[in-house]
């Protein structure tokens, strides 16, 4: 159990879902809430304090008024940015929440020097480099999620496809999270079988296809915001592998230096995580068509890193 977490946009629909969830699995004795929203984050706070007592949970959740109320946090989830709306594309959000990122994690590092970053907010995989470059925290203390939410979007899809909800799989989704990831369907797991020997070709297409338009679909069905439920328990997921360290693999985006021919970006890659952060990422052998398309997926972020660059945000120094 951690001592104290902090959620940046905590009066948001995924940083009070990580919350709630957070406080009902008992993995913090604090959680505090921080936003431009102060009295949601107060609301929020109180709602789900509220909630525990039903169940007589010792955990306290709290809407903060300023950084220096998140001195001393061992975890900073950042979920603090604009949502993605049916007309945006994820590149849209990019300036925006870029400048929010730097202002965020310029006061993390003031406050909460030796805490672990887990970035949420979009788009996913540069938002974490504008982390660490303006954070200036190491490598290992920056984890973004993606791929925990892409992975079980995928399991969701051939759950679907299979009609059968009690098969137990694994899947791995690699590169941007963005409409380029790299569903990786030869190393997914679907009852000790490699997945891509379970499904058809066609239902494989299909599944990608449908993994892909996971948030986009939630995003026009709900007409206002992106999905919540499902991003938020990927967080609770890697909390809990950070809390307790396990064989567990996971896809989260992470810095690379060299690792699958890739250098100075933040990309979904298989890692193991533990108390430290990202412990090590894992390298799994992948055949020339599948590095091919991780180089591609990584086309995107690289373009992304440049259009920042151009806009001063991020300098060569990272
Ligand atoms: N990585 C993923 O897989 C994934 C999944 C879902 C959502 N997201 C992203 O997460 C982010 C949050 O999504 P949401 O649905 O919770 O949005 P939301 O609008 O409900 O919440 C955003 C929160 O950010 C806060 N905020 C805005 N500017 C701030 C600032 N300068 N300082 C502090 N707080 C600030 C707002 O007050 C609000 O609480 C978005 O960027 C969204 O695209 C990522």
């Amino acid at each position: 159990m951690f001592d104290k977490v902090a959620i940046i946009g905590g009066s948001g629909n995924v940083g009070s879902h990580i919350a709630f969830l957070g406080a009902m699995r008992g993995l913090a004795r604090e959680f505090l809430l921080f936003s431009i929203d102060l009295f949601r984050c107060k609301g929020v706070g109180l709602d789900i304090s509220q909630a525990a007592a039903i169940f007589d949970l010792p955990v306290s959740v709290k809407g903060c008024e300023s950084y220096e109320d998140l001195s001393g946090c061992e975890v900073v989830i950042i979920t603090a940015g604009f949502p993605r709306t049916p007309q945006m594309s994820r590149n849209d959000l990019l300036l925006k929440n870029a400048s929010i990122m730097q202002e965020i994690v310029e006061n993390i590092a003031r406050v909460a020097q030796e805490a672990l970053l887990i970035i949420v907010s979009n788009p996913l995989d540069v938002m974490c480099l504008v982390a660490k470059h303006y954070s200036g925290f190491p490598k290992n203390r920056i984890i973004g999620m993606a791929g925990v939410l892409d992975g079980a979007r995928l399991t969701y899809e051939s759950k679907t496809i299979l009609n059968d909800f009690t098969k137990h799989i694994e899947s791995y989704v690699l590169g941007a999270h963005g409409d380029d990831m790299l569903p990786l369907l030869r190393y997914c797991v679907c009852n000790g079988k490699s997945l891509a020997d379970v499904l058809s070709p066609k239902q494989q297409e299909i599944v990608v296809q449908e993994t892909k338009n996971g948030g986009a679909k939630i995003v026009n069905y709900y007409q206002q915001g992106s999905a919540y439920f499902a991003p938020a328990s990927a967080v609770i997921k890697m909390l809990e592998l950070i809390i307790t360290p396990s064989e567990e693999m996971l896809v989260c985006s992470v810095y690379t230096e060299g690792e699958y021919d890739m250098e100075g970006i933040f990309i979904g890659l298989p890692i193991k995580l533990g108390k430290k952060g990202v412990e090590h990422i894992v390298e799994l052998p992948l055949n020339e068509q599948e590095r091919e398309m991780l180089k591609n997926s990584a086309q995107g972020i690289k373009k992304q890193v440049e259009i920042l660059k151009n806009n001063g945000l991020l300098k060569e120094r990272i």
